[in-house]
């Protein structure tokens, strides 16, 4: 098994591990007794990483995994969804006593972070933790992986990403399926539907993960900025075209003709837009 000399964040986290390798940055649910469920307090933190990695300039593409717990393969797991224990009456409750649904914010988090974000499933995948497989750019699961949503079987139902996203990527029958018998699939099974990339035997998966990144790395990040963009505005709606113009306009930002428009305001002169070239 290769190993990386991966460096852990300057942040205390309780129930995440941030660390970073190469313009790498790894973010671990770390809460493997529970099969790494997230409480209020993990997604507030998972938020935290993930924005520190979307504004560290250094880095290029952020890792999502779960921690293993060591019991065997066929125990290990990315994130079994939201922590059932402290579920309470319209929402999971943290430390505040408050009810939330915090983790659609880190699917939206994940979703327009500008650089690509991979899940490195090393086993269940089940819940609000296949969500959050989905909501990733790219899925890369080791053979002892298994998926799937239990919502109906719980009393929950994500019906945004995690309806709508799913459907895309499997197809709508698929997808009902998935979602109305609550059923698990091999990383075998997921690989065929669409749903992950690649899968690997479970002592490869980080030397394979970490492999597609640095390949990622290697090329344009503003391409892959915008692909990003682009793939988001066509299943997102306003919100996915509101990324991608704001992409755009950056581009915009950078060009002459923009900055001729800056310029002549603060310099109190009409704008002179003559010498641009009308493409055609
Ligand atoms: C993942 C399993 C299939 C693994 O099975 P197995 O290896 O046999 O382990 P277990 O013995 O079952 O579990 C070991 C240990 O972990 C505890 N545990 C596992 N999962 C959870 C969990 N989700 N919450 C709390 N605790 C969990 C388990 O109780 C054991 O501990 P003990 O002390 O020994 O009892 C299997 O564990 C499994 O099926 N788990 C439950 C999966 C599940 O149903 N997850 C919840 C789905 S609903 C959801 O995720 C909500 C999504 C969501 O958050 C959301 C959705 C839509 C809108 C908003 C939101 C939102 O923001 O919340």
């Amino acid at each position: 098994m290769t190993t990386f000399n991966w460096v852990a964040g300057p942040r205390n986290y309780e129930d995440i591990k941030y660390e970073v390798y190469n313009h790498i940055a790894k973010i671990t649910i770390n809460r493997p007794e529970v099969r790494n469920a997230f409480r209020p307090k993990t997604v507030n933190e998972l938020i935290t990483a993930f924005t520190d990695a979307r504004e560290d300039a250094e880095v290029g593409v952020i890792i999502l995994t779960g921690a293993n717990h060591g019991q065997g393969e066929e125990k290990e797991a990315f994130c079994s969804g939201g922590d059932q224990k402290v579920r309470g009456n319209g929402g999971y409750v943290g430390e505040d006593n408050i009810p939330r649904l915090n983790v659609l914010d880190l699917q939206h988090l994940i979703r327009i972070i500008p650089k690509p974000v991979i899940a490195m499933v090393n086993g269940f995948a089940i819940g609000g933790g296949h969500v959050l497989h989905i909501v990733c750019d790219l899925s890369i699961a080791s053979e002892n992986a298994r998926f799937g949503q239990t919502g109906p079987r719980v009393g929950s139902f994500d019906a945004g990403y995690g309806a709508g996203l799913l459907a895309a990527m499997v197809g709508q029958k698929k997808a009902r399926e998935i979602w109305f018998l609550c059923r698990q699939y091999t990383a075998q099974e997921a690989l065929d539907m669409g749903m992950v990339n690649t899968v690997v035997p479970f002592d490869q998966l980080e030397a394979e993960t970490v492999k597609w990144a640095e390949e990622m790395l290697a090329l344009s990040p503003m391409a892959l900025r915008m692909l990003k963009a682009s793939f988001n505005a066509a299943t997102d709606g306003l919100a996915g075209l509101q990324q991608f113009a704001g992409d755009a306009t950056l581009l915009y930002y950078t060009s002459d003709e923009a900055k001729e428009g800056r310029d002549a305001f603060v310099e109190k002169r009409k704008p002179d837009f003559d010498k641009f070239p009308k493409f055609p």
